[in-house]
């Protein structure tokens, strides 16, 4: 045996302990890691650059997210530092869309460990698995079963890339302590046929689970979280629609918890469709709304959109009437046999819309027929919004609201530059992942990411501040509110929501609008705003040097 010295090593091997180049030279001799750094004492700002530089020698941008993955496991609080300074430039290297291309290649990428991988053949053991965590306490997890990993499918723990850069945001951009979040992906099998056959998939090798059996491993999953980390938010996250609105009707009320594609979708999208009214001067009311995609995100919006519009004065069928929902099948017909309840909650009289066949009028027909003042889409179907489709709305409509929501990029119904282009510029436009600003006309119109980014940091942020007890419908509209309270009403080029370099200031608005929606429901202990606004305040992570003892 050769003991390893673990005390130095330790520091130096945790990211969130260590400082790496940065540790001082009095610090090298307190805990003795003299000569176990190169001589260098870097500054944070010398070793940011140093990173930054090293960044951009990548090749590509899934060697760019390789890098930044790396630079995590390595020192948080430098890849943070990074993160938050670039966070334009780097959000779609963490988020959609290149994550999408890291859940693909995981096993091939994987490195070290990152939160847990709770698999089916260990369920006897998750109380186990929980306990093991790298960290005691925890603000936040996410969790995913990898079967519906944005717009492309099953990726199987693949899919751990999206809790791991959804956390990364919820702590760049809500400041949650980084140490107090945990990824975990469930690992149920995949039917994902190219993972089955690939021989370095690193994931239990398995047809999915379902039914019963999945329902009684989720509800072990979460029994084992309550008894191990009561109170920490539980956030479900690209779930495939069979289950990912079960789940929630299921847990909502039992513990603190939400589904990001559902709520956090619907707060966003609202956001938006409530910037589009003021600028189209078309009032929420009066607004005709198509649907692309009747799929957990699709019908999340929808739902909050009927919720606005009753608030705002309809009553519950007006409002279901003002919107048009079409899957891969057509529009949501009541003669329809294969909805779901919350999509016959949806669903239009036949006679509602003329079919041009014998099948559910499909969206074109849909779009002729209502003369939308909105069309969104979340139905992963590339290019669905065609020229045609897009003239004929535009032709009826002087500001047509435009969201093609999908993601990642190639999943988008419609480039924006095609959106200007066929609406004469006149388009309000909202995409999922993010696009460059596009020239018209000689100006420059940047393209809002409508993404519920823009949402689910300030809701972790919020909760943990108030130590709230449950994410609401009311925390969530309040969201909406805070997020829409953001967009900048006078901007030369007005857009659906803020600037993305406004991210961090919008999670904190939301946390504080959340937090107070808590409050006022009694899902949180009584606090006044001031005493809100201080509780945000403190809880939000700082991406600095902590000072370290040295270990006994
Ligand atoms: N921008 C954002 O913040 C978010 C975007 N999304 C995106 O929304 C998309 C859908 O997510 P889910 O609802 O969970 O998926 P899903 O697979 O459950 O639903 C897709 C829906 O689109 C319909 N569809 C598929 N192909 C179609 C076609 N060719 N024509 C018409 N309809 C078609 C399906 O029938 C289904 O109703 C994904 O791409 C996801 O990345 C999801 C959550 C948040
Ligand atoms: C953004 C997101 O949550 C999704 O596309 O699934
Ligand atoms: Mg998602």
């Amino acid at each position: 045996m050769n003991p390893r010295n673990t005390s130095a090593l330790g520091l130096l091997e945790d990211p969130i302990s260590n400082h790496s180049t940065a540790f001082s030279d009095l610090d090298r001799s307190r805990l003795g890691l003299r000569g176990l750094l190169p001589y260098a004492v870097e500054s944070p700002e010398q070793q940011a650059r140093r990173a930054y530089a090293a960044y951009g020698d990548q090749p590509s941008d899934l060697a760019r997210h390789i890098n930044l993955r790396a630079l995590q496991d390595n020192n948080e609080t430098l890849f943070y530092r990074l993160l938050r300074d670039h966070v334009e430039e780097m959000l779609p290297i963490v988020y959609t869309p290149t994550v999408a291309e890291a859940c693909q290649h995981f096993s091939r990428i994987y490195r070290r460990p990152r939160g847990l991988f709770v698999a089916y053949p260990d369920r006897e053991h998750l109380r186990e698995i929980l306990r093991n965590r790298p960290h005691r306490d925890v603000d936040v997890i996410v969790v995913t079963d990898g079967q519906r990993i944005l717009g492309i499918g099953d990726q199987g723990i693949g899919g751990m890339g999206i809790p791991i850069g959804k956390l990364s945001l919820y702590t760049a951009l809500g400041g949650i302590d980084p140490a107090r979040t945990l990824p975990i992906v469930l690992d149920v099998g995949t039917d994902n046929p190219q993972l089955l056959a690939d021989p370095v998939y690193l994931g239990w090798r398995h047809p999915r689970i379902d039914g019963e059996d999945y329902d009684a491993f989720i509800e072990q999953f979460v029994a084992a979280v309550e008894a191990e980390l009561p109170g920490t938010l539980l956030q479900w996250e690209d779930f495939a629609t069979p289950h990912a609105l079960p789940i929630l009707e299921r847990y909502r009320d039992r513990l603190l918890t939400f589904n990001d594609d559902i709520q956090g979708t619907a707060a966003v999208a609202m956001a938006a469709l409530t910037a589009g009214c003021r600028i189209s001067g078309t009032p929420l009311t009066e607004q005709r709304v198509v649907m692309l995609g009747a799929g957990s995100a699709g019908i999340g919006v929808c739902e909050q959109i009927v919720r606005a519009m009753t608030a705002a004065g309809l009553s519950e069928q007006a409002a279901r009437g003002n919107i048009y929902v079409v899957d891969i099948h057509g529009l949501l017909t009541t003669d329809r046999t294969d909805l779901d309840p919350a999509q016959r909650l949806l669903a239009h009289d036949p006679g509602d819309v003329p079919a041009t066949t014998d099948k559910p009028p499909a969206l074109a027909d849909v779009v002729a027929a209502v003369h939308p003042t909105a069309l969104l889409g979340l139905s992963t179907a590339t290019g669905a919004f065609t020229e045609q489709i897009v003239r004929a709305m535009a032709g009826h409509c002087p500001r047509p609201i435009i969201m093609p929501l999908s993601n990642p990029t190639s999943r988008s119904e419609a480039a924006p530059q095609n959106l200007l282009d066929w609406t004469d510029g006149r388009a309000l436009i909202a995409t999922g992942s993010p696009f460059p600003p596009v020239q018209y006309a000689g100006r420059e119109v940047p393209i809002a990411q409508c993404n519920n980014v823009y949402v689910f940091p300030g809701i972790g942020l919020g909760v943990t501040a108030v130590h709230a007890t449950r994410v609401s419908d009311a925390m969530m509209t309040a969201a909406a509110e805070a997020v829409a309270g953001c967009v900048d009403a006078h901007a030369a080029v007005p857009a659906l929501l803020p600037e993305r370099t406004r991210l961090q200031e919008t999670a904190t608005a939301v946390a504080r609008a959340a937090a107070r929606a808590a409050v006022a429901d009694a899902l949180a202990p009584k606090l006044d705003d001031e005493q809100i606004d201080q509780a945000v305040d403190a809880t939000s992570w700082k991406a600095v040097y902590q000072d370290l003892e040295p270990h006994s």
